[in-house]
Order: C-alpha cells, then structure tokens, then sequence
C-alpha cells in the first residue's frame, strides 16, 4: 500500500477545435492515506478521470507533482498501480486468460497466477474464451481480474461497474471488498452512484467548481452491517446529498 500526495498548481486543457481553454485544477490538493478507500463524487466534466490519469502518471502534462509513500522510510519508489477503466478494455484477440496475464512477464508462471486469479473471481471455466463471448457483468469481472493480479499497491478505478444492473453492480462490489480484504491496497474510485460511494468508501471526497476544488471531505468509518443496514445506507445518501448541495 502506498500514501499519495496530489499537489496540482495548474492542469488546463489548451483550447482546440470549437471549444475554449479549461481551467480543471488549480492549486489543488488531495492527501490519500494508505489504505484509503477514497471514493470522489462530482459532477459530470469537472475533472474526476483527468484527475486518475495524472495519478496514473497517463497524464504529464499539467504544473504539479504526485508524490507515493509506501512507508518504511525507503523514500519515494514508484508503486505497482492497477487502473480499471470505464469500458472493461480486454483485448478481443486475445483470451479471457491472456487478458488476465497481460500486466505479467510472459511465461508459465503468469498463466498460473492469471488463473489462480480468474478461479477467485469465478471465471476459472472462461480462461479459453474470447471477451466476446462474455457478458458485460464477466468482463468486468475479468478487468477485476487483471486489476488484481499485479497485486497493486494503489488501485484506480473509474465507474468500474456502471451499465449493470443493481444486482449485477452489488455482486462486482462484494467481490471488489473480497479481493481488497485479501491484498489491500490504497484506492481512488470515482463514481457518480451515491450508494456505491456510501457501501464502498472509507473516505468521500465531492469536487464542484471549475477549476475544481473540495466542496466535502467526509469521512466513513462503518461496520459492514452499518453499510448493509438499508436504513443506516438511506440516512447517509440523504446525508450525503445534502452536503454535495
Ligand atoms: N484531452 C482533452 N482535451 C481537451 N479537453 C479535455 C480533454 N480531456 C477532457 N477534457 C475536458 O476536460 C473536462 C474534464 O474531463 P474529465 O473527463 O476529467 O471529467 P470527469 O469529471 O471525469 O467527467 P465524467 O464524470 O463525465 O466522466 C471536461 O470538460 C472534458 O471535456
């Protein structure tokens, strides 16, 4: 697990085609803990995926810095970052198994941990199929999948588990809270689903404005039956839409 320091003086995107310059962040910052389950809610275009890029190291173009700590006093190393996208992303050439293995030096010892991998998310019997063949609920499985298997130190998810039904996005997230519980790990989740952000998050951060700044910083600290407790979940969505205005 790893600390990050966001420090952003400036992210602008320049203007282009139509469309004018954007200010997104401006003097900015954000200190995640390790083993923070951060959850950032805002409105649509202020900023949340360019915000995951530029953790990513995706995005280098802004003034700034992103600093990891992972403790121990060994100084700043890079950390093993896992991103699961929006769209699942698998390659459709290649099988559920090489989609698995992809973020691993090639050779046997992949395989076996892809699959060792895929049998913990219950797709051990689709290691030979195509991602076309797939469902989008087991896709996203499979980009849980390979999410794990580097066994990250930080985990970036964007809307991981949106276009699925209720019952097929709670699934996603009992299994996202079992494999967190066995490698844990410092994630920023960016979701617009109030209670995916109330059920998963130890920590809700809410961006308005632009450039974006924190309109709330709210911290969560719950039993697992709290977050199951229908009533618990209602009070503090209705909290939480409060306090995002
Ligand atoms: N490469 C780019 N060039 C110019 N503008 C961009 C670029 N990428 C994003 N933008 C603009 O910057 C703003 C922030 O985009 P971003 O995708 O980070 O927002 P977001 O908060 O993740 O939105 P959403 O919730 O809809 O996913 C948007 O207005 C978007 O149109």
């Amino acid at each position: 697990m790893s600390a990050i320091a966001i420090d952003i003086g400036e992210k602008r995107y320049p203007a282009r085609a139509g469309a004018p310059a954007r200010d997104i962040f401006r003097a900015f910052r954000l200190d995640i803990a390790s083993g923070e389950f951060l959850v950032l809610l805002g409105a649509s275009g202020l900023g949340k995926t360019t915000l995951l890029n530029i953790v990513a190291g995706l995005d280098r173009e802004y003034r700034g810095t992103v600093r990891f700590d992972a403790g121990g006093g060994a100084g700043a190393v890079a950390p093993r970052i896992a991103y699961a996208f929006q769209n699942p992303r698998l390659l459709p050439w290649r099988t559920v198994l090489e989609n698995v293995a992809l973020p691993l030096p090639p050779g046997e010892e992949s395989r076996r941990r892809a699959l060792a991998m895929l049998e913990e998310v219950g797709l051990a019997e689709l290691a030979p199929a195509y991602p076309e063949r797939l469902s989008l609920g087991q896709q996203r499985r499979v980009a849980l999948a390979r999410a794990f298997v580097i066994e990250p130190e930080v985990l970036l998810m964007d809307e991981p588990f949106v276009s699925l039904d209720e019952a097929g996005a709670a699934r996603l997230r009992d299994l996202l809270r079992r494999l967190l519980a066995g490698r844990p790990a410092t994630v920023l989740f960016v979701t617009h689903d109030s209670r995916e952000a109330v059920e998963l998050a130890s920590r809700i951060v809410v961006l308005e404005g632009t450039p974006a700044r924190i309109a709330h910083d709210i911290g969560l600290h719950l039993s697992r039956e709290e977050r199951a407790a229908p009533g618990r979940l209602e009070e503090l969505r209705r909290a939480l839409a409060g306090a995002a205005g």
